[in-house]
C-alpha cells in the first residue's frame, strides 16, 4: 500500500538541543494514530515541522507522493496537510458558524466582507452545516464562542480545520484543558471525523488515546522509542522508563 503521508528523517536542533532525531514515520488514508510521549519529548515540534510552521535541520515530509518539505505552512494547507493547536485560536464574539463559514469562504479565495450574503448560499450553508453536525456542534451554531463549553471551542477548532478539507489532519492535544465530564463529547465528535481522513493525535489523556488509535507511536527526547498496537504500549520497557523520567529531558546533542 503505498502511503498517503510520510517523514523520512526528519530532525530538528534548537541550539545544541535535539528536539528531533531522525524521526521516520508514514500514515495511510483513514489511519487514526496517536503520538504520545513525556513532556518536552518534541511532540508539538514534530507537528510544527510537518506542517511547515519551523523548517527540519534534515529529513524530508511527503504528502500523496510529492516532497512538500519546501513549501511554507500555507501551502502545505492547500495541499491537505492540515492541524489544529494546543491553545484555541478563536475569536469569542463569533459563533461557529461564521469560524467555519469564513474559512470555507476563504478555502476558496471568495472575498468574506459581508459574511450574511453567503448565509444564503445553498453550497457554502449546506457545507458548514455538515461540518458542524460532524463535529455535533449544530445546536451551538449561532451562539458566540464566549458562550460555549470549552470542549464545544476545542471541536470548533477542529471543525475549522475540516473546512479547509484536510487529507492529513494532525490534532494537538484536542482535549487539553477540557473538563473530564466534557470529553465524551470529544470522543465521540472524533469518532465521527470522515473515514477517508488520515488522523495524527498527540493526546495526554491515555483513555482518549487507547479508545481513538488503532497505532500508538512513542516519542522519547525527539526519537520515536516505540511504534505499535494500543495494547503493547503500556507493557513495553522502553515506554515505562520513558514515563518514570529516564528520557524526560532532551538529550544534548555533542
Ligand atoms: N522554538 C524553540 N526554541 C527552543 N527550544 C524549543 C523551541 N520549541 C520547543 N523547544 C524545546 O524543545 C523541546 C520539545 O518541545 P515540544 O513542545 O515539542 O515538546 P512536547 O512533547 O510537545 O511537550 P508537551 O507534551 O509538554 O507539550 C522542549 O525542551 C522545548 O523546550
Amino acid at each position: 500500500m503505498s502511503d498517503l503521508f510520510r517523514v523520512e528523517g526528519l530532525s530538528k536542533s534548537f541550539g545544541g538541543l535535539a528536539v528531533s532525531r531522525n524521526v521516520d514515520l508514514a500514515m495511510g488514508a483513514g489511519e487514526r494514530l496517536a503520538l504520545i510521549g513525556p513532556n518536552g519529548a518534541g511532540k508539538t515540534t514534530f507537528v510544527n515541522l510537518v506542517t511547515g510552521q519551523i523548517r527540519p535541520s534534515a529529513g524530508r515530509v511527503i504528502l500523496g507522493g510529492e516532497d512538500v518539505t519546501g513549501l511554507g505552512a500555507v501551502r502545505r494547507v492547500r495541499k491537505g496537510l492540515v492541524r489544529t493547536f494546543q491553545v484555541t485560536r478563536l475569536f469569542s464574539d463569533m459563533t461557529p458558524e461564521e469560524h467555519v463559514t469564513l474559512t470555507v469562504l476563504r478555502r476558496e479565495g471568495r472575498a468574506a466582507r459581508i459574511l450574511g450574503r453567503f448565509r444564503g448560499d445553498p453550497a457554502v450553508s449546506g457545507e458548514v452545516e455538515g461540518i458542524l453536525g460532524t463535529l455535533g456542534l449544530l445546536e451551538v451554531a449561532r451562539r458566540k464562542v464566549r458562550e460555549i463549553a470549552y470542549g464545544q471551542q476545542r471541536l470548533l477548532e477542529i471543525a475549522i480545520a475540516l473546512a479547509l478539507r484536510p487529507k492529513v489532519l494532525l490534532l494537538d492535544e484536542p482535549a487539553a484543558g477540557v473538563p473530564s465530564s466534557e470529553t465524551p463529547r470529544i470522543e465521540q465528535a472524533l469518532g465521527h471525523l470522515p473515514p477517508s481522513l488520515a488522523v495524527l493525535m498527540i493526546e495526554h489523556d491515555m483513555d482518549l488515546v487507547f479508545r481513538f488509535a488503532k497505532r500508538v507511536v512513542v516519542l522519547a527526547a525527539g526519537e520515536i522509542i516505540f511504534e505499535g498496537l494500543p495494547a503493547q504500549v503500556a507493557a513495553n520497557e522502553k515506554v515505562r522508563e520513558a514515563y518514570l523520567g529516564n528520557y524526560a529531558h532532551a538529550r544534548r546533542v555533542a
